[in-house]
């Protein structure tokens, strides 16, 4: 059978959008807020000629979870793979999707996930392949935080002295629909009453999940978050895990889903409850004190009305701080015994990123051992192929940090002097295995440490192993699941622990690893590495036009 060939024109563009029922500027594909789903099977090729029409906004578009293998420039990371993508101009991704799962998109420029840039990647198994896990309806959900203020807003205080954080969102959204209660506004009588409006045909009926009783159905769920980590949960039925990230669970069955920004998962759900009524799909924020209203939708057995509210209160989810809870399940999650990739048993080189909030300048910061990531205006991926040295900074940031001095309990001062902001790159040879440990610590704010979902871009990871307080490099690694790790693309650390993973340098490019919280990757809090970047074949030049790359296309 001959892999197909997705041709897609997308227009990104402006859209006034209510899909809580307050009236908001979002930025759209084709007019939509989540963006198309892009279904597709194992192999096929994906085109997507995109056309930013936002009218002076730059753009660019990654593609989560799609290693990019053989296409690193179209990973759509502006700054390390591309030049933006100008108004008025336009752009082709290419790029095959060469595993089954359950995939995402979204903006991969300034704020503009939180502005409603982003969707779901669907890949089936090829034909004759079976699944480890049956079911008769595939469902997909995917999850986002909303707010009402404007994305340049909240750009704006997070780089601003003083600074001004975006704080907890307004809504949650379930398939782009939520329901904000337009009273708490307090609106005068001469404010415009369109801003938030239940009468508004831009603000949907909750999504409505239609099942049959007795039927067992498969529901991908994904998030793309700009801040929440998100529990998930329908009420009176159990789900089983099956998938994350693209990779097969060993199955369990849970009562709730943790699920964090940039994570995708497959859940098997039976639908074997009273069907004389529907129940409530719910998710709440968790790891962040919330002030945010659960977010709703309807299982709905069938032939009861889709839109008819369940007789019951919706649940409110498990104690946002129940750390323990989130670190039990993310340890439950295990490769499928059919499907166990073995990782290598041993490493080649050991980086251990200590993650600090720092001032830096007077501004608030996010540093991996002391460097906070600020990008070139020549994107990492053609400065090394044309060895232009002086697009960035050439002395490789550091392995490790200050282990037996640094405390991860207190607060860093403001006269904590050694964070600067870097634009330096790890270099790591080719197919060699790294370990990466990321270090939690405190804040700024005393007694307070945060979970960040990291997340990898051209690779997934193995997942070694979680746990609490400083990493102890003689005694933690026995504790690493050599045995039947999973491999995924993003992962949490916790408040205060410490996440061990460990991957394969084995696809040439150049790839940025990030906490997947929008204002954090902004405010510094990622790291870039290169592999084999000699090997990556010609650059097209449609990446090029920005910083030093000027100068190769013109004649
Ligand atoms: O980056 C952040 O800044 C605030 C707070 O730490 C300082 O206001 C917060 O909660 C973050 O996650």
């Amino acid at each position: 059978l001959e892999a197909k060939n997705h041709f897609l024109e997308w227009e990104v563009k402006h859209a006034y959008k209510s899909p809580d029922c307050f009236k908001k500027l979002a930025i759209t594909i084709n007019g939509k807020s989540p963006g198309p789903t892009i279904y597709a099977q194992q192999g096929d090729t994906v085109v997507v000629n995109l056309t930013n029409s936002l009218p002076t906004e730059n753009v660019a578009l990654h593609w989560h979870g799609i290693r990019q293998i053989g296409t690193p420039w179209s990973d759509g990371t502006e700054g390390v793979t591309q030049c933006p993508i100008m108004p008025g101009d336009n752009f082709t991704y290419t790029f095959v999707v060469d595993r089954a799962g359950t995939y995402l998109y979204h903006a991969h420029y300034g704020l503009q996930i939180s502005a409603g840039l982003y969707g779901f990647i669907i890949v089936s198994v090829p034909d004759r392949v079976r699944e480890p896990f049956v079911y008769q309806q595939d469902e997909s959900i995917i999850l986002k935080d909303w707010y009402h203020n404007s994305t340049y807003e909240q750009a704006t205080g997070l780089s601003s002295i003083p600074f001004s954080w975006v704080e907890e969102p307004q809504s949650l959204l379930i398939n782009g629909r939520g329901r904000f209660n337009c009273s708490l506004l307090n609106e005068s009588p001469t404010s415009d009453s369109n801003i938030c409006n239940e009468r508004n045909p831009e603000c949907y009926d909750r999504y409505s999940l239609n099942v049959h009783y007795g039927e067992a159905f498969r529901l991908r769920i994904g998030s793309l978050t700009s801040l929440s980590a998100l529990s998930f949960e329908i009420e009176g039925h159990n789900m089983t895990v099956v998938e994350a990230d693209g990779n097969y669970v060993e199955p369990f069955e849970t009562k709730n889903l943790y699920i964090n920004s940039g994570e995708t998962y497959s859940v098997l759900v039976k639908a074997d409850q009273d069907s004389s009524r529907n129940y409530w799909i719910t998710t709440n924020v968790v790891s962040r004190e919330p002030s945010t209203p659960t977010g709703l939708a309807i299982f709905n057995y069938y032939p009861n009305p889709p839109d008819k509210d369940p007789p019951t209160v919706p649940t409110t989810g498990p104690l946002w701080n129940d750390t323990a809870s989130q670190l039990a399940q993310s340890r439950a999650i295990k490769a499928h015994h059919d499907f166990v990739h073995k990782p290598p048993l041993i490493s080649d080189r050991v980086i251990v990123l200590l993650s600090t909030q720092n001032l830096i300048d007077g501004y608030y910061r996010w540093s991996l051992n002391n460097r906070s990531l600020v990008l070139p205006h020549t994107p990492y991926l053609i400065a090394l192929k044309e060895n232009f040295t002086d697009a960035f900074d050439q002395n490789p940031p550091p392995d490790s940090y200050d282990i037996h001095n640094y405390d991860i309990f207190s607060a860093p001062g403001p006269d904590n002097v050694n964070a600067t902001s870097s634009n330096a790159i790890y270099r790591i040879s080719f197919n060699t295995t790294v370990d990466i440990i990321l270090q939690n610590a405190n804040t700024m704010t005393p007694n307070h440490s945060e979970t960040h979902p990291w997340h990898m871009h051209g690779h997934d990871f193995w997942v070694l192993g979680y746990g609490m307080n400083k990493f102890d490099k003689e005694k933690d690694p026995a504790t690493y699941n050599l045995k039947d790790p999973i491999m995924k693309n993003t992962v949490p650390l916790y408040p205060y622990g410490w996440t061990a993973l460990r991957f394969q340098a084995d696809n040439p490019g150049v790839w940025i690893f990030h906490c997947h919280i929008e204002p954090h990757l902004f405010m510094g809090m990622g790291i870039v590495f290169e592999a084999g970047v000699e090997m990556v074949g010609t650059l097209p030049t449609s990446i090029m036009g920005c910083g030093e790359t000027k100068r190769l296309i013109r004649p």
